[in-house]
């Protein structure tokens, strides 16, 4: 469904240029849902740009299904982290989440029935005619999700997008990703710094290197696939698969310690 294939971008700035992405290559199949994680100024945000369609590559390809993407392209959905400023705080959550609908020419019945079903798997319905600024941050991020479900993407892409919420609201919306990409059986591509969650949500980890940047391991996540929060993080496979990936991100920052952790769990 979507490949990345010799990803390279490189910043010019006026007399200097920095090289933010060497050399990316993999994959997602449809209805996967694959998490990337490296150290930080890796290049992940970079990436998901490059992906989305929203900066042009210095060189490689994007392709979703087959097609090299050379702008935003219709079939996919992005969820930031900023929520704050992804929601217009004149609108109604009914008219933020409506709007790309629209954009779409979906006919309004159609649009009336996806907003409502959206709003309504986030646990929002109640909230469909407040303003933005009248709820929480993990309420805006719901708004956001909601906004990218409804548009029934080919691919979702996000962006470090619970960072900025409390831990128990994190855990709330980790879920609700989980339960939405299972529903829908959205092809998913999250960036997170967050190792924990990268092991908890994805059924692969792509672990990105330091400057320069490559794919240092595409690590197939073996865990049972239905996850919960008490279970899925008490398992020894959970503990094992989070200490291989901090071992390896300790290696491209530079540091080396490769506990009993990393060795156990290849
Ligand atoms: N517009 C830009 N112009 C020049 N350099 C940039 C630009 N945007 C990002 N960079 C540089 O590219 C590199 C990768 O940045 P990027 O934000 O993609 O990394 P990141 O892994 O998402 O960072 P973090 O973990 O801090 O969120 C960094 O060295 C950054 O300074």
């Amino acid at each position: 469904m979507l490949e990345v294939t010799g990803l390279k971008k490189v910043y010019q700035a006026p007399g200097r240029s920095v090289e933010a992405l060497r050399d990316l290559t993999f994959r997602v199949d449809a209805a996967e849902l694959v998490c990337v994680v490296g150290p930080s100024g890796c290049g992940k945000t970079t990436l998901l740009r490059c992906v989305a369609g929203l900066l042009p590559a210095t060189a490689g390809t994007v392709r979703v299904s087959g097609e090299p993407v050379k702008g935003p392209p219709p079939s996919m959905a992005v969820v930031f982290q900023e929520y704050g400023r992804s929601l217009f705080p004149w609108m109604t959550v009914w008219q933020n989440v409506e709007l790309p609908l629209q954009e779409k020419k979906v006919p309004r019945e159609e649009r009336r029935r996806r907003v409502a079903e959206s709003l309504e798997a986030v646990g929002l319905a109640e909230a469909a005619s407040a303003h933005p600024w009248q709820l929480s941050g993990g309420m805006q991020q719901r708004v956001a999700i909601a906004r990218a479900a409804a548009y029934e993407p080919k691919v979702l892409l996000m962006d470090e997008p619970f960072a900025a919420v409390d831990a128990q609201t994190r855990a709330d919306l980790e879920d609700l990703i989980l339960r939405l990409w299972r529903d829908l059986e959205v092809t998913t591509l999250f960036v997170t710094h967050d190792i924990d969650e990268a092991v908890y949500l994805g059924q692969r980890v792509i672990v990105l290197s330091s400057s320069p940047t490559v794919v240092m391991e595409d690590l197939k996540i073996d865990l049972p696939p239905q996850r919960d929060q008490l279970t899925t993080r008490s398992l020894p496979r959970f503990a094992e698969l989070r200490g291989h990936v901090y071992a390896q991100i300790q290696r491209a920052r530079g540091v080396r310690e490769a506990g009993p952790a990393e060795q156990e769990a290849r």
